[in-house]
């Protein structure tokens, strides 16, 4: 469950301030965002995600308000809760598909039953591969990694930054349909923000900022 009340953000030395509309979404429940570029969707997703503070308003994550936690007791929130996508991979290219996710779980201290990681591979098409290194995959491969990474945890809410812009559209399609899969299993909240609308039809829940 996730709930936004009156938002306002501004960056250091930046004259404009944003302020964003109130967001409710109840437990299982996805939401995809749009808005032109620079409209300030990556800072929204940001604050929902605890990287960024508000200058005003409330985040409640799961009933916790996520603004009002410490910088430690937030990166605990994050690590633990929180599954991140983002356009750009951000796995460690030396290590393998199977180390990345390990090494992902390591961090956020979360303990799951290694058949479940094999479930994982397999569910994203990436057990093949799992014993290659990071940088000897594919665009899509990363993609579908940086999936796999953002979920091993098994987080209450994925938030996904710009999935599917550098993709095909039949990629598109596998990857927008996949963290629904996910959402859904797990049955958490998804939020995706992205200027391609090739991915509204899948979502009942969009806002345009
Ligand atoms: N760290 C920062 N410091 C100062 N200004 C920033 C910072 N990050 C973003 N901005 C500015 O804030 C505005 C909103 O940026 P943001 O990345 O949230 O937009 P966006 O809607 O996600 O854009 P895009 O679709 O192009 O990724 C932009 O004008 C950007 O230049």
């Amino acid at each position: 469950m996730i709930q936004t009340d009156h938002l306002t953000f501004q960056y250091k030395k930046k004259d404009t301030s944003f302020s964003f509309p109130d967001l409710t979404l109840k437990q299982n429940e996805n939401l995809l965002i749009l808005g032109k570029s620079g409209i300030g969707k990556t800072t929204l997703l940001h604050l929902i995600a605890g990287l960024l503070k508000p200058k005003h308003g409330t985040i409640r994550i799961d009933a916790i308000a996520i603004n009002t936690l410490s910088n430690r007791q937030l990166d605990k929130f994050r690590g633990e809760k929180i599954g991140l996508v983002f356009q750009k991979n951000h796995a460690i290219s030396s290590l393998s598909v199977l180390e990345n996710l390990q090494a992902r779980l390591y961090f956020s201290k979360h303990k799951i039953e290694p058949s479940a990681i094999d479930v994982l591979l397999k569910q994203l098409d990436l057990h093949k591969i799992q014993h290659h290194k990071a940088h000897q995959l594919s665009e899509g491969q990363l993609q579908r990694l940086g999936i796999a990474s953002a979920i091993i945890h098994e987080p209450s809410l994925i938030l996904a930054d710009e999935p599917t812009s550098n993709l095909d559209d039949e990629n598109c399609k596998i990857v927008i349909a996949l963290l629904i899969a996910q959402a859904k299993k797990t049955k958490v909240n998804l939020i995706v923000i992205t200027h391609d609308s090739r991915i509204k039809p899948f979502f009942q829940n969009v806002i345009t900022l």
